[in-house]
């Protein structure tokens, strides 16, 4: 590559630092504008309710043009057919409304991230921005039409993927690659499942989609949401500044049992009873439970309005509940049908004996009579989720016929409560319950669907909660993200297809993601070793990382961990970046006070703004989150604290950046 005189850069250099002063000026006075307006808006509005709407549009509006000036307005540059176009993290305008610079999201900035040598879509030139602390200091040039191309050997974007990792996750708008970039622009009609090794950018991908989404379908997507689903509340602080940063803050985030809380967790389930519930036959259980209560009318409704009496027999009311019962609607809709077509029987007789249609009262009286309300309560009776599914585990009779040729006896007996609770109100739910509840929910009333479900480290997801994600997304689209290797829960899943199907979305396409950001290759080999035993088929990880560190400590004495673990913390303290010691969950607190004796006070992995350097992890939390340096605490306690623990260990082996020190008594899992 040829690079201009040192004169024609210092030029360069000052004239792109011109056009950042002139685009936070111009920024500026987008929201001078939009403020006035802002103060104006009860002058302009007709009416109050006018004014609220206008003052709220206009609120957000100001709040959209905020400046940060801590993160650059552009970071790249386009020369297309003799025009140049700026990219950023949003469009910034000049007064007589012509860009300044465009979002990252605009048509026209997708260039940026596809052109080519081999499809330069009209792309001259394109130019990266380097930034020290907000400054502009340095820039870089590919000549797509005189044939050159960094891909990922740009010193912008290795910059980028070897900076020191402090607080929480940032967004990569400046260097998003072409595999990633294609994945954020699916549109909104298409579901997809991302399969992708430790850090090749799955969670970047799934947040930089939703801003995507959001940028391109506004209106609609305001209106019936996003959100994003993530393992643990460590993972939601740890991503929670991304979407802001981009300018979108109307993001709901939230884990599985969040979703899906609808009453307090008071009880506890075996290890049988756990498994149980979160496997999908419980949904025909539920099913059949539910529907099992309708019952066949054999008793007319006799009502009188106090002028006349009316009669409906018993076959045209068998009629209608079947009729209803084969519409397949949710079952508490089913039951208001019923209600309804009864009414409008009684309605007609009215019509027809008196000539006149009878008025609203009337029709309400009707259908809250008493033998109205009978009839319904014998044949379609009401029902809440929690009814039906304290019903469901403490009447053995009702579980047996429900769960007939679905559930072994065995199983059923796993199931049965022991104390049966007062009302259904005051049971005492577990944890899996929850999902009980929400499929019997879902049984009785249509879930409102957001317009778009990120859902990420997915591989952990059960069948049970899958479907609760399913019924939330009915309507709408979703982002899957995971990886195989990485599933840790009892239910985790072995192919895709299975999740996508209990998810309502078998068609969506499985792309994987194989390039990794995050980890250095000594330690991606280091933890491929495990991949043989983890059963699942998934392609290896090939890091963009040739820099990193790899220790492997062994001591003799078990007495002698904390302090060899310590050593490297130490360390790893010279060098900039955050510090993780991550130990089986059980010798957390043990760590925790042996680092504290040495005067470390370390952070739990909740407190993404602590200003604790080291954080003290277990491992059940780490997943989805990175380090600078890992010291990894006794490998085989992790293995051993559960079923899964080799999966563990991969996801713990997986989450440096920088280093990764491995310190040891016990002999080390025997992949390694
Ligand atoms: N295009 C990119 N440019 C710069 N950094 C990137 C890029 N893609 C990903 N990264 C960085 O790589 C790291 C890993 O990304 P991310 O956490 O999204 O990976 P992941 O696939 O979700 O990992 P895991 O499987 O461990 O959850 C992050 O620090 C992210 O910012």
């Amino acid at each position: 590559m040829t690079l201009p005189a040192h004169t024609d850069l210092d030029d360069d250099l000052a004239a792109e630092r011109r056009h950042l002063v002139d685009s936070r000026a111009a920024l500026g006075r987008m929201r001078g504008r939009a403020e006035s307006l802002f103060s104006s808006a009860s002058d302009v509005a007709g009416d109050p309710f006018a004014a609220e709407t206008l003052g709220r549009a206009l609120m957000r509006r100001v709040a959209d043009l905020a400046d940060d000036p801590t993160t650059p307005l552009f970071f790249g540059k386009l020369d297309v057919a003799e025009t140049v176009y700026h990219i950023g993290r949003r469009h910034v305008t000049d007064d007589a409304g012509e860009p300044m610079v465009l979002d990252w999201r605009a048509p026209l900035s997708q260039s940026f991230y596809q052109a080519s040598v081999k499809d330069p879509q009209g792309v001259a030139v394109r130019r990266r921005f380097g930034f020290v602390k907000g400054e502009l200091t340095s820039f870089e040039d590919e000549h797509l039409d005189r044939g050159e191309e960094l891909g990922t050997s740009s010193r912008i974007l290795t910059a980028e993927i070897e900076r020191p990792r402090v607080g929480p996750m940032r967004d990569i708008v400046a260097t998003i690659q072409p595999e990633q970039d294609e994945l954020v622009r699916a549109d909104l009609e298409t579901s997809i499942c991302v399969q992708g090794a430790p850090g090749t950018g799955k969670t970047a991908v799934g947040l930089h989609r939703a801003a995507f989404l959001l940028y391109a379908h506004r209106e609609r997507l305001r209106r019936t949401g996003v959100l994003i689903i993530g393992p643990n509340t460590a993972f939601l602080s740890y991503i929670s500044a991304v979407l802001p940063a981009l300018g979108e803050v109307e993001v709901k985030q939230s884990t599985v049992d969040g979703l899906i809380s609808r009453v307090p967790v008071k009880g506890l389930d075996s290890e049988a009873a756990v498994l149980l519930k979160h496997d999908p036959r419980m949904a025909a259980v539920l099913h059949r439970a539910l529907w099992g209560r309708l019952a066949e009318p054999t008793v007319p409704i006799m009502v009188s309005d106090g002028s006349y009496r009316w009669r409906i027999d018993t076959e045209p009311l068998r009629r209608i509940v079947d009729e209803a019962r084969r519409e397949d609607l949710p079952y508490a809709v089913g039951r208001d049908r019923v209600r309804a077509r009864v009414v409008a029987l009684l309605q007609r007789q009215s019509e027809y004996r008196t000539g006149n249609s009878p008025n609203e009262t009337w029709l309400k009286k009707m259908a809250k009579i008493a033998a109205v309300r009978e009839f319904l309560d014998a044949a379609w009776p009401a029902v809440t989720p929690e009814a039906l599914v304290v019903d469901l585990l403490t009447d053995a009779d009702l579980l047996a016929a429900s769960a007939e040729g679905i559930l072994t006896a065995e199983e059923q007996a796993t199931l049965v409560w022991a104390k049966v609770p007062k009302t259904a109100k005051s049971a005492r739910f577990s944890a899996a319950d929850l999902l009980l509840l929400d499929e019997a929910a879902g049984l009785l009333e249509r879930e409102s669907s957001f317009g778009h479900v990120v859902v990420d480290e997915a591989q952990d997801l059960s069948p049970m909660q899958a479907r609760a994600i399913a019924r939330r997304s009915e309507h709408g689209s979703i982002t899957l993200l995971g990886d195989l290797a990485q599933g840790t829960a009892p239910w985790a899943a072995a192919r895709w297809q299975d999740t996508l199907e209990h998810l309502g979305k078998a068609g969506a396409a499985v792309v994987p993601l194989t390039v990794g950001f995050r980890v250095p290759d000594v330690v991606v080999a280091l933890a491929n070793k495990l991949l043989p035993a983890l059963g699942v088929d998934v392609p290896e990880a090939v890091s963009l990382r040739r820099d990193g560190d790899l220790a492997m400590v062994a001591v003799h004495d078990a007495a002698e961990v904390d302090a060899a673990m310590l050593v490297e913390v130490t360390a790893a303290l010279e060098h900039e970046g955050s510090v993780a010691v991550i130990a089986a969950d059980a010798s957390v607190e043990r760590v925790r006070a042996h680092l504290r004796a040495a005067g470390l006070e370390a952070a739990t992995p909740e407190d993404v703004d602590s200003e604790a350097r080291v954080t003290v992890v277990p491992a059940t939390i780490v997943k989805g989150l990175e380090y600078d340096h890992v010291v990894v605490v006794e490998p085989a306690e992790i293995v051993a604290a559960e079923p899964r623990g080799l999966h563990r260990l991969y996801v713990v082996l997986t989450r440096a950046v920088s280093g990764l020190s491995v310190v040891h008594a016990e002999p080390l899992p025997s992949p390694l």
